[in-house]
């Protein structure tokens, strides 16, 4: 494989891509490289669902390997949620910071023993021609009282990893990269590729 695409317009997502992809001799493009990308109406009830329709309906627009992922929180305390629904938690705008004060304003009287949270990623590969691959990788967590640090994206100043004693977005590119739950997807799937003689 010489090119991929990734079927992503988050730019958080797209950083930890490109960074993820720059061990292998790959090229690494998403949709905000392209012209009249489609928006996908991610309407599926499960990641994989959605992670699916993105990767095979982008791949068969442009006809190159594409890689879509769909991701999201799930917080016990809140049956799940936001889950599937994490990129329009607080509404469709898409605001990272109204999706995060809406979760810890539901868990403003849940203790720390009860705020048990994991990320979830659902990772797509459709290649032409071929049977799409689909995986999944989790990174657990505890949500915090609030926002604390200032790199990545979406939920990850309010996810602390006791592993690390910092929240997500107190960690480097680098380490957020070692243990996300992205990390974790594209780990299993090199290793179903490696298999298969893909890369
Ligand atoms: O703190 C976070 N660190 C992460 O590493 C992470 N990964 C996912 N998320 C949340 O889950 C939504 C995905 O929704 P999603 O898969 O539909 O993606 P999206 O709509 O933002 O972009 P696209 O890939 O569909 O174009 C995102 O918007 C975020 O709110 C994360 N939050
Ligand atoms: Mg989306």
């Amino acid at each position: 494989m010489e090119e991929i695409l990734i079927a992503t317009k988050n730019k958080g997502k797209a950083k930890d891509f490109e960074q993820l992809f720059a061990p292998f001799n790959i090229g690494v493009k998403t949709l905000l490289d392209m012209e009249n990308a489609i928006d996908v109406e991610e309407d599926g009830t499960t990641f994989q669902e959605n992670a699916i329709k993105k990767a095979e309906t982008i791949a068969r627009e442009f006809n190159i390997p594409t890689l879509a992922d769909d991701s999201g929180l799930i917080v016990d305390a809140l049956d799940g949620r936001p889950g599937v629904y994490s990129a329009r938690y607080a509404g469709m705008n898409k605001d990272d910071q109204a999706n995060l004060n809406k979760v810890l304003d539901e868990l403003k009287n849940v203790p720390e023993s009860k705020r048990s949270a994991r990320f979830h990623c659902s990772l797509a590969l459709a290649l032409p021609g071929k049977k799409t691959v689909v995986v999944d990788g989790t990174c657990d967590g505890v949500i915090t009282q609030e926002p604390i640090g200032d790199n990545g994206f979406g939920y990850d100043p309010i996810m602390f990893i006791p592993a690390l004693d910092k929240t997500m977005a107190q960690l480097s590119k680098q380490e957020k990269n070692e243990i996300s739950h992205r990390a974790n997807a594209l780990k299993h799937l090199k290793e179903i590729l490696t298999m298969r003689q893909v890369f």
